[in-house]
């Protein structure tokens, strides 16, 4: 079975979670030739009849980790729309695992903007986790069912204890999910969409509602993963800092184009300044944090967004639209050093 089939096997969504059970395969290549996981040329998107970025190139490879950043409505959360296949892009070309978006299933692992749950809810945590593996198929469990039988149900426990263990959440995750803190939802919500040995993770704000340290703790932990489990992350973010010292890469949309690449090539004074038309400065803390002075509406690069350090302007003016402000090129082919990621790992992170 080639690795292209493998990936269609998978897509055959009735069978998707037995199938990873059983070791299929999960590698990110069609026979001898590499294939990205997600691969944008000249993409752009539109929502009603309004273009809302144009010229998106951007490469992700396996185990990368990428943001998507920029103001609040350019179209962050279209852009996963896309990857997911649920919106068509309007132009250009868009492939994920070497497949048009939304063929993909198990493959994709996704976490939606702002999941939380009451504090009245009772379903436990690992059994969230677990409608992960086969909830498309049976729903919410009652107590007592079984989903799989035998060897099946014990591997699929197995694999549920396994991502439980890997996002940190074994000493929260029996108690009901709506007694868990913000930041053990996260945990046990990353630990679902994980269950299925995705390809590719992809979330929308993971970080949003969570204090400073929890944001770091999940941020160290988002990163460790992408390399343990070798596993893309596509992560739509606010604020960069938290997660700059795992990015291979970002993109950041502003009102009509966007710049992709490293974040030593995108996150500048003089390509910030092209793609918002408009002064930005860039400074870097001496923690090296970034923060953003001037220019957009964006708080994406703010140390603490909610402490408001940005200054003045609006990057939403129509005129300001252009299809011609992709000022990197995504395919920087440079890849995360190691020496890159913190001594240790998220357990040096404040908790
Ligand atoms: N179905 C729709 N019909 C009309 N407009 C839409 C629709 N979906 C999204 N939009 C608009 O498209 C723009 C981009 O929305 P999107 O949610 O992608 O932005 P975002 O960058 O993720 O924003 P935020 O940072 O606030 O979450 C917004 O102006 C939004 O109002």
């Amino acid at each position: 079975m080639t690795a292209v089939d493998a990936v269609d096997a998978v897509n055959t969504d009735s069978e998707a979670a037995a199938a990873l059970l059983d070791g299929e395969s999960r590698v990110c290549n069609a026979g001898n030739e590499p294939v990205a996981v997600v691969e944008l040329r000249g993409a752009s998107a539109s929502v009603a009849g309004r273009t809302l970025w144009g010229g998106v190139d951007l490469t992700v490879e396996c185990g990368e980790f990428v943001a998507v950043l920029g103001p609040n409505g350019v179209g962050k959360s279209t852009l996963v729309k896309v990857l997911l296949g649920v919106l068509p892009a309007a132009a250009g070309e868009v492939r994920v695992l070497g497949h048009r978006p939304g063929t993909a299933g198990a493959q994709i692992g996704y976490l939606p903007q702002r999941r939380s749950f009451d504090a009245s809810l009772r379903i436990r945590g690992i059994d969230v986790v677990r409608l992960g593996l086969d909830g498309d198929r049976w729903g919410i469990p009652l107590p007592g069912t079984r989903r799989f039988g035998g060897t099946k149900r014990r591997e699929a426990d197995a694999r549920v204890r396994e991502v439980i263990e890997l996002v940190g959440a074994s000493a929260y995750a029996h108690r009901a999910i709506g007694e868990c803190s913000g930041g053990e939802q996260q945990r046990l919500l990353i630990a679902q969409a994980l269950v299925r040995k995705p390809r590719l993770l992809v979330l929308d704000e993971p970080l949003d509602s969570l204090d400073l340290p929890n944001q770091a703790s999940v941020a160290a932990l988002i990163g460790r993963i992408s390399r343990s489990e070798d596993v893309a992350v596509v992560m739509v973010a606010h604020d960069v800092n938290p997660i700059l010292p795992y990015l291979d890469r970002v993109v950041y949309l502003a009102d009509g184009g966007a710049a992709s690449g490293t974040p030593e090539e995108v996150i500048t004074t003089e390509t910030l300044s092209k793609l918002f038309r408009t002064p930005v400065e860039v400074l870097r803390a001496s923690d090296g944090r970034l923060v953003v002075v001037g220019g957009p509406e964006a708080p994406v690069m703010h140390s603490d967004r909610h402490a408001g350090a940005l200054v003045g302007g609006d990057g939403r003016d129509a005129d300001r639209r252009a299809t011609d402000r992709r000022v990197t090129d995504g395919r920087a082919s440079d890849r995360r050093a190691a020496d890159r990621r913190p001594a240790g790992s998220e357990a040096d992170d404040a908790r």
